[in-house]
């Protein structure tokens, strides 16, 4: 893993005690002898994207500035003129909880060895972030074992935590134990519309009350750097009870590249998060959210994928009361292997919604 400080390519962190430059990290690298992923990479399968349109994931929300060892600033590259500091925040007004587990995995992934890639991560959110300051990400080294490592990153803002995370690493290891769940069988990504295209959609239905068509448009405007394509979408506005479970294809919008499954890992912590907690609430129509938020995240990597071509989330609630919600989420590539498994809890204050139509 290695930092660049202008140009110049550091060696993979030093480790604790050698003083360290402040140096302008670029995005994790595959390695200090090869290409870093914000250049060209394009080796292996040749992805049918545009090549030159990186994902402004890598280029942007994930890559981090290096202030000293083991500590991390998301200030200069998240620059957005849409919003000052942060590359998409949703309308909650609340950091985007994946964008902060994809950062601290980033800060995390640059303190070990090129060799070794993340297999877990577990967070809590334990306060809001403010979208008009940037993030400071502290990484704690807690253990360097022979085929484990662990490391434990605090996000920082207003001298506070907004996130604890823990994660491990663990280098390439072969097993005869293995064995996965079958992959769902769902209409492939080119049979669906993404959604943009599904709110173009409704937004021609002439009998549309204005409520829904402002806030359909606004959704339309976001700049969410992941690309969706729901299978079997509601109609938004049917006020049905629906099964606690929505699948959907996702991906990374923009092109990343082979190779650098560190990159990959932080990228699939950001989307993984995206639209990820509202499962928990598609049986529960008559009620109006008042306040809504990730309390906890967790992930599993399970073998090597690309975020930046299509996978399917397969997103189900298990469980919610007591004001809280779990869902779980499994990742699956096309060719049917489980990359990742996901978890989550989070809270939710709600009130009885008024009865309406659209109409
Ligand atoms: C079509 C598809 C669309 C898809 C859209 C996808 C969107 C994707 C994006 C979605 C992203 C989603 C996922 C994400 O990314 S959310 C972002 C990641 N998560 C977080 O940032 C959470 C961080 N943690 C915290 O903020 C605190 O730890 C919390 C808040 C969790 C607890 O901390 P604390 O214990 O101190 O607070 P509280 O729980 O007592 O209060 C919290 C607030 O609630 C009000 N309150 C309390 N009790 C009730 C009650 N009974 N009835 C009504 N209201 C009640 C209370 O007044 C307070 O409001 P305010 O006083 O602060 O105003």
């Amino acid at each position: 893993m290695a930092a660049s400080s202008g140009g110049k390519k550091l060696l993979p962190e030093p480790s604790k005690g050698t003083s360290a430059a402040s140096a302008h990290s670029s995005i994790l690298r595959k390695s200090s002898s090869e290409k870093p992923v914000t250049e060209a990479t394009g080796s292996g399968s040749k992805s049918s994207r545009n090549e030159d349109l990186h994902s402004v994931l890598v280029t942007s929300v994930l890559n981090l500035e290096r202030l000293d060892l083991d500590l991390y600033s998301n200030e200069h590259s998240n620059r957005c003129t849409f919003t000052g500091t942060h590359h998409w925040v949703p309308r909650s007004r609340m950091l985007f909880g994946g964008q902060i587990v994809g950062q601290a995995l980033v800060a995390a992934a640059m303190s070990v060895s090129e060799n070794i890639y993340a297999h877990s991560l577990h967070c809590y959110f334990v306060r809001a972030g403010d979208p008009k300051v940037p993030v400071l990400y502290q990484v704690d080294r807690i253990r360097d074992g022979k085929s484990f490592s662990v490391r434990s990153v605090k996000a920082i803002q207003h001298g506070n935590p907004i996130l604890i995370c823990q994660s491990s690493f663990q280098r390439k290891m072969e097993s005869p134990i293995h064995h996965q769940f079958t992959m769902p069988v769902v209409p492939s990504p080119n049979e669906l519309l993404t959604q943009e295209e599904l709110i173009q959609k409704y937004l021609r239905d002439p009998a549309l009350t204005e409520k829904y068509k402002v806030g359909l448009t606004k959704l339309l405007a976001e700049e969410v750097p992941i690309e969706i394509k729901p299978i079997n979408p509601p109609e938004y506005y049917r006020r049905v009870a629906l099964e606690s479970k929505q699948h959907f294809w996702v991906r990374a919008r923009g092109y990343i590249g082979e190779g650098n499954m560190k990159l990959h890992c932080c990228v699939a912590a950001y989307i993984s998060d995206y639209s990820f907690l509202r499962t928990a609430l598609l049986p529960h129509f008559q009620y109006k959210v008042k306040f809504m938020a990730s309390l906890d995240h967790s992930m599993w990597f399970h073998a090597p994928f690309r975020s930046d071509e299509w996978m399917l989330y397969e997103c189900e609630s298990p469980w919610a009361g007591s004001c809280r919600g779990l869902v779980q989420g499994r990742l699956w590539k096309q060719d049917g292997v489980l990359a990742v498994s996901c978890a989550q809890e989070g809270v939710f204050y709600v009130k009885p919604s008024a009865a309406e139509s659209k109409l």
